[in-house]
């Protein structure tokens, strides 16, 4: 299937800094494709120039097959046939729900009342038609501008973080509902996020960026269980690490043996868990569980602090073995007491074993 929207290696400089470097994309007609990472790393800025706001310095963008940007092609953004939302929908207050839904419609009146009927019906707010935006509350001014977009039938719909000015308690509401109406049009949208949880929630596929690049795209699924990078896993969640270096491709841990495959003797590798792949055992009498085949060797550790932080508990430890501290999350109420000796194995089958990188937080600003 030919892909609805095509990005092929555009780039972007700004005052001799590159913000997108060789960003390649695919988002599929009907398919959600959500563009996700830190602040800073260029998402923004790869949308304004799908949209045609901005320009790229090289690479090509094709749509439903048809060159709209290279080096000598450039389609204006009003045709393009895309939809546009941002976290500052900017309805005009002075029409009414009804016009300012019709904004962007051609055709007949009949046409232009059955298409926003529709709509506003898809969205619920039939009852306001006639109503000013600022009679709305800050959801349901999102729905009529999540109608407007989608009223004249755009060929994709790009969406800049259009859920993080709303109250946290609307957001997952709206999110869904936006959703299951985005689908219910088999509009193509690409978002643009920040926040791992709402790609997780709304996308079909995943392109993580970082630094102006894109480091992984595919099934949100995969992106969460095969991470490319230490960065990526942490990306989405928690995560520990735990060092060794290779011998034979095998990395000698407190935890046992890790396979380290494709890693050259002498290689520093770090074992990256997430804190709910850590198992924890009871300490009897100091000897700890046997190992298994699944959890390979126990390790012991000292809680350090343990809170309940909403469906599950999350226990801090400090480990004997070198005086590192490990985080594990556990489902319910789970509160050993800070001082409590317990046992932890690593869910074998959960853990990435990754080269060593040089440390940093991604989910913080770039620079
Ligand atoms: N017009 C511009 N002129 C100069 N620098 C710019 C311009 N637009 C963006 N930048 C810089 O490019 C980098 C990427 O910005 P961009 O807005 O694309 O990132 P983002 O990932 O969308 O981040 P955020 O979520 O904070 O908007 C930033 O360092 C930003 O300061």
């Amino acid at each position: 299937m030919e892909p609805r929207l095509e990005v092929r290696n555009i780039t972007r400089a700004y005052g001799g800094r590159a913000v997108v470097r060789d960003v390649s994309l695919k988002v599929m007609p009907g398919q959600v494709t959500c563009l996700l990472g830190p602040s800073g790393c260029g998402k923004s800025t790869t949308l304004r120039i799908i949209a045609g706001v901005d320009r790229p310095d090289t690479g090509e963008i094709r749509m439903d097959g048809t060159v709209i940007v290279n080096q000598g092609v450039f389609v204006p953004p009003e045709q393009r046939g895309t939809g546009l939302m941002f976290q500052d929908f900017a309805l005009f207050p002075h029409l009414s729900v009804f016009d300012n839904v019709a904004f962007g419609l051609t055709g007949t009146r009949t046409e232009k009342r059955l298409r926003v009927r529709e709509l506003l019906e898809k969205v619920g707010l039939v009852r306001y038609m006639d109503n000013f935006p600022h009679e709305l509350s800050g959801g349901e001014q999102q729905r009529v501008a999540l109608a407007r977009a989608l009223a004249p039938r755009p060929r994709i719909m790009l969406m800049d973080e259009p859920f993080s000015g709303l109250d946290n308690r609307l957001r997952d509401g709206i999110r869904d509902e936006t959703l299951s109406i985005l689908k219910d049009e088999g509009t193509a949208v690409l978002l643009v996020t920040h926040e791992p949880e709402e790609a997780m929630r709304m996308a079909d596929d995943i392109a993580l960026m970082r630094k102006g690049e894109i480091v992984q795209q595919g099934a949100p699924y995969n992106v969460y269980n095969a991470p490319v990078d230490r960065e990526a896993a942490a990306f989405f969640s928690d995560i520990n690490v735990i060092r060794g270096s290779v011998q034979g491709l095998l990395t000698e841990t407190a935890f046992g043996k890790f396979m380290a495959p494709g890693q050259a003797d002498g290689a520093n590798v770090e074992i990256v868990i997430r804190p709910q792949h850590l198992k924890i055992d009871f300490d009897r009498g100091g000897q700890g569980p046997a190992p298994s085949p699944e959890h390979g060797v126990w390790a012991r550790g000292i809680v350090e602090r343990a809170r309940f932080i909403g469906k599950e508990s999350l226990v801090e430890f400090r480990m004997e073995f070198d005086g590192s501290s490990l985080k594990a999350t556990v489902p319910s109420v789970f509160l050993p007491k800070p001082g409590t000796p317990l046992w932890i194995a690593i869910r074998r089958d959960r853990c990435f074993v990754f080269p060593v990188t040089p440390k940093k937080d991604w989910r913080r600003r770039e620079d």
